[in-house]
C-alpha cells in the first residue's frame, strides 16, 4: 500500500470570547477554550495509481486529513505512512514524492509572472534542467497555458491560474497527488478540461491521487471508489456505483450539466 493511515485523531483548540454586552471587554481579560475534534480516528490505505474521491459535508474533516497526509499538519495520535515515510517526520523527502494542489489558496507567486515561480520550484526540488524543460514543455502543452507564462499571476482568471497550479505541483513528478478542491468556481469548460488532464495524468502516468470535491461530477468522472467522512469519521469506502445505488436508487434521467454548457460555450465559439 503506497497511502496508509491508522486511526488518525486530530483536535483544534478555539478561544471564544464571552457572549454578552460585555463580551468584547471581558474578551479582552479572559476566553473560554474550547476543543474541536476535526478528525476521530480515521484509517484507510490507497494503492499505488488509484484515483479516490473523499468527499464529506463542510467542516468534515476533509482538508485536515489532507494537511496530515501532506506533512503541513502533526496529528494528535495514530499512524500514517506515504511511500513508508510519516509526512510530519520526514518532510523534505516526503514533498519530493508528493504534489498538492488546494483550490482556494495559490502556491505561485501573486505578483510575478508564472514561469518565475515555476523557477523557483525547479530549485526547490532540484530539478535538472534538461528535465525541467522537457517537463514544463508537456504539462504547459497538455493543460493549455503555455502562451500566460510570462503573465503575472495576479492578472490571471480562476481557470486558468488553477491550470497553472496543476502544473506548478507536477513539476517535480510526483507519485502522489492530493487535490483539495480544484475545480471549485470554475465554469463548465475549465472543470472538463482539469478532469480530462488528471483523467490522462493518473492513468498514463500511473499518479495516484486523492481528490477532496462537493462536486459529484467530478466523482463521477474520475473515481471509482469513494471514501465519505463526517464529523471526522469516515462512514463509506467503496465504489461510487455502492454509493449511489444505496442513497439515489430511483434516479431515472441524468443531465450531465457541465458537459451541456460546454457544448453550448463551444458552440458560441465563447472558448
Ligand atoms: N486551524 C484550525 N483551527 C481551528 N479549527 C480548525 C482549524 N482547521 C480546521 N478546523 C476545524 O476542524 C473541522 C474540520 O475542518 P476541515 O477544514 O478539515 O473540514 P473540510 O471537510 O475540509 O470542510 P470544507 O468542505 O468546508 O472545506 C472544522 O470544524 C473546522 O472548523
Amino acid at each position: 500500500m503506497q497511502i496508509i493511515l491508522e486511526d488518525i485523531k486530530k483536535s483544534f483548540k478555539v478561544y471564544r470570547r464571552p457572549e454578552g454586552k460585555w463580551g468584547l471587554l471581558r474578551g479582552a481579560f479572559m476566553r473560554n477554550v474550547e476543543k474541536v475534534e476535526a478528525l476521530a480516528g480515521i484509517s484507510f490505505s490507497i494503492q499505488e495509481g488509484e484515483l479516490v474521491g473523499y468527499i464529506g459535508p463542510n467542516g468534515a474533516g476533509k482538508s485536515t486529513t489532507v494537511k496530515i497526509m501532506s506533512g503541513i499538519l502533526t496529528p494528535d495520535s495514530g499512524k500514517c505512512w506515504i511511500i513508508g515515510r510519516t509526512p510530519w517526520k520526514e518532510r523534505v523527502s516526503h514533498v519530493s514524492q508528493i504534489g498538492v494542489v488546494f483550490g482556494q489558496r495559490s502556491q505561485l507567486f501573486w505578483d510575478v509572472p508564472v514561469a518565475d515561480s515555476f523557477d523557483v520550484l525547479k530549485d526547490m526540488y532540484g530539478i535538472s534542467a534538461g528535465d525541467y524543460r522537457s517537463r514544463l514543455n508537456q504539462l504547459t502543452g497538455v493543460l493549455g497555458v503555455d502562451s500566460l507564462l510570462q503573465t503575472p499571476v495576479r492578472q490571471l482568471s480562476l481557470g486558468q491560474r488553477m491550470r497553472c497550479e496543476l502544473a506548478a505541483a507536477l513539476l517535480h513528478r510526483p507519485r502522489i497527488l492530493f487535490l483539495d478542491e480544484p475545480t471549485i468556481g470554475l465554469d463548465a469548460v475549465s472543470k472538463l478540461a482539469i478532469r480530462g488532464f488528471l483523467k490522462e495524468e493518473n492513468q498514463r502516468n500511473g499518479v495516484t491521487m486523492v481528490l477532496t470535491t462537493h462536486d459529484m461530477d467530478d466523482m463521477e468522472a474520475l473515481c471509482q471508489r469513494v471514501m465519505v467522512i463526517g464529523r471526522g469519521r469516515l462512514l463509506y469506502d467503496g465504489r461510487l456505483s455502492g454509493l449511489q445505488k444505496k442513497y439515489a436508487p430511483e434516479v431515472v434521467m441524468k443531465v450531465n450539466t457541465d458537459e451541456m454548457i460546454a457544448a453550448m460555450y463551444n458552440d458560441l465559439a465563447l472558448v
